[in-house]
């Protein structure tokens, strides 16, 4: 038996559910114990390696989220806000690190994932890469350098099948900019222009989101002043990076204390 600790994958016939087994499959530090998909799904009992139209691999589809979870260190999980809650008290009871990509979730369902945060490691953040960490703390220098002459907007791109908006990216983007700013993004947010609008308010933080074709992942964050603007940019172009950054992340929470963490822990990124 080996001794690679135990992962589990949810959602596992979506788009980074299959990046993940993937990536879980062509990693030397960690082993596939089965994977979850929701009651009913035509996946279910079947070997995941043949489900997703290859070899079998020799980990099962489960709907039960605890049979897999009794033998995995961390679910990683890029599923639905109402998926990721319920499975936040199985990770609990299975004392297993719950890594949650997901992104869409309200302030009422966030709060919902503290029960379990008490049991075991959460670790939450709307995007995965390192590149996009680093842009997070690179938007707050300049957005405490800035003062309020300089109109914030954060531009985001991406594939035409993504449900949720503004992305989780360009929320942790805005958060960034507000913290610098020292206000609460909720205060100072401007989301969805559309008609007679007025014009735009001093010190709120706006947001575009583009939707089209197979766009994997695109950020600005534009900084508009007078006679001059800075733009940062982000662009992911295959989804592994995120795949990549929630493997690396499984692997550092499951020897953590049970709490909330996000990627700026897991990267050593914090200021
Ligand atoms: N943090 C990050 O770095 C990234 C985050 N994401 C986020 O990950 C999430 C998934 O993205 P993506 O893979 O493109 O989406 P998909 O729609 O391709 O996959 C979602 C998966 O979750 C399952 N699922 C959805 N709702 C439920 C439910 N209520 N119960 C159980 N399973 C459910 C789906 O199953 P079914 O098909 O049966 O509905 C499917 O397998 C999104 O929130 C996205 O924004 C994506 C990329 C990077
Ligand atoms: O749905 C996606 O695809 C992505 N979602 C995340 C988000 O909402 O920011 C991360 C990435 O941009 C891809």
């Amino acid at each position: 038996m080996s001794e690679l600790p135990g992962i589990v994958i949810a959602g596992a016939s979506g788009r980074m559910g299959q990046m993940l087994i993937r990536s879980v499959q062509d990693s030397d530090k960690m082993r596939l114990v089965g994977v979850l998909e929701r009651e009913g799904h035509d996946w279910i009992g079947r070997d995941v390696g043949e489900a997703m139209g290859g070899q079998p691999i020799g980990a099962l589809v489960w709907d039960d989220p605890l049979e897999p979870m009794s033998q995995a260190r961390a679910v990683i999980d890029f599923t639905a806000p109402e998926a990721t809650i319920a499975l936040s008290h199985t990770a609990a009871q299975a004392r297993a690190a719950h890594i949650i990509g997901t992104t869409g979730m309200t302030d009422e369902q966030i709060a919902q994932l503290e029960p379990a945060s008490r049991h075991c490691a959460i670790v939450r953040a709307g995007n995965m890469s390192l590149g996009v960490n680093l842009l997070v703390q690179l938007t707050k220098q300049v957005a405490a350098a800035l003062d309020e002459d300089f109109d914030i907007e954060v531009i985001e791109s991406h594939h035409h099948h993504k449900v949720d908006a503004p992305s989780g990216t360009a929320l942790m983007l805005g958060e960034a900019a507000a913290e610098a700013r020292g206000v609460t993004l909720s205060d100072v947010r401007d989301a969805g222009r559309d008609g007679i609008t007025g014009a735009r308010r001093k010190g709120d933080i706006g947001f575009t989101a583009i939707r089209g074709g197979d766009i994997v992942g695109e950020h600005d964050v534009l900084f508009a002043g007078p006679g001059e603007r800075i733009v940062l940019r982000h662009m992911a172009t295959d989804r592994a990076l995120f795949a990549k950054g929630a493997l690396k992340a499984a692997l550092w929470a499951m020897d953590k204390s049970p709490g909330q963490y996000d990627m700026l822990d897991v990267l050593g990124l914090k200021s």
